[in-house]
């Protein structure tokens, strides 16, 4: 007996929320991080001891929620030139963060460089601290071996991020650091 299959795709019955307002409701335990709930968009630059050089990029970074107390993360960039015109894709990643009580949070992310990260820190009302609880390295990925991600609200609604990475034989340290903007 195989099940059949209906003429119309529906649509799906329980979207995510992008905004604090929207249904369903935020879970009780993400009140820590309703602040981040949309889509966020901005520049940054980057560098690390191993590249030739530093760079500039632009990054979009979304966050929503179906309910339960846990965010959906997605985070894509891409290089810019000196005149702002992009390059390239750049880094890619997705997760989720799990939500504990005391705005503690539990993220696990992944990344198509075949990096998967487990994180773990605090939410305020206004700010993210995560750091590298574990790192999963597929055969042939680069050796990452920690990260330090913080998120930081200013009063006229930027979001500053930085990222520390330890990886392919250097200590925790600069990598990343963008303003971002909300965009949705
Ligand atoms: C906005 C996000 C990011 C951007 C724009 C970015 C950009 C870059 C760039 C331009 C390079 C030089 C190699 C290349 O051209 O691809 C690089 C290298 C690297 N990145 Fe990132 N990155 C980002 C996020 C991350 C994250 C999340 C991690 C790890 C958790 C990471 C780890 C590394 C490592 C390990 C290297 C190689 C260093 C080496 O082999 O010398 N990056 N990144």
């Amino acid at each position: 007996m195989t099940a059949s299959v209906p003429d119309s795709v529906p649509e799906l019955p329980f979207p995510d929320a992008h905004r604090p307002e929207e249904d369903p409701a935020p879970h009780a335990l993400l009140a820590p991080v309703t602040w981040l709930l949309g889509t966020w968009h901005g520049r940054g630059e980057g560098g690390y001891p191993t590249l030739d050089g530093d760079f500039t990029y632009a990054q979009e970074v979304t966050f929503r929620h179906d309910g339960r107390p846990f965010l959906r993360y997605e985070a894509r960039a891409w290089l810019l030139d000196a005149d702002g015109a992009p390059l390239r894709p750049a880094a890619r990643e997705s997760g989720w963060w799990r939500l504990q009580p005391e705005g503690r949070v539990e993220a696990v992310v992944t990344q198509p460089t075949g990096v998967v990260e487990v994180a773990v820190g605090v939410a305020t009302d206004a700010a993210v601290d995560l750091a590298t609880h574990t790192v999963a390295r597929t055969p042939t990925a680069k050796q990452v071996d920690a990260t330090r991600r913080r998120y930081t609200l200013a009063d006229d609604g930027t979001l500053t991020f930085t990222h520390d990475l330890a990886a392919v034989g250097q200590p925790l340290q600069h990598h990343l650091s963008a303003r971002l903007r909300r965009r949705g």
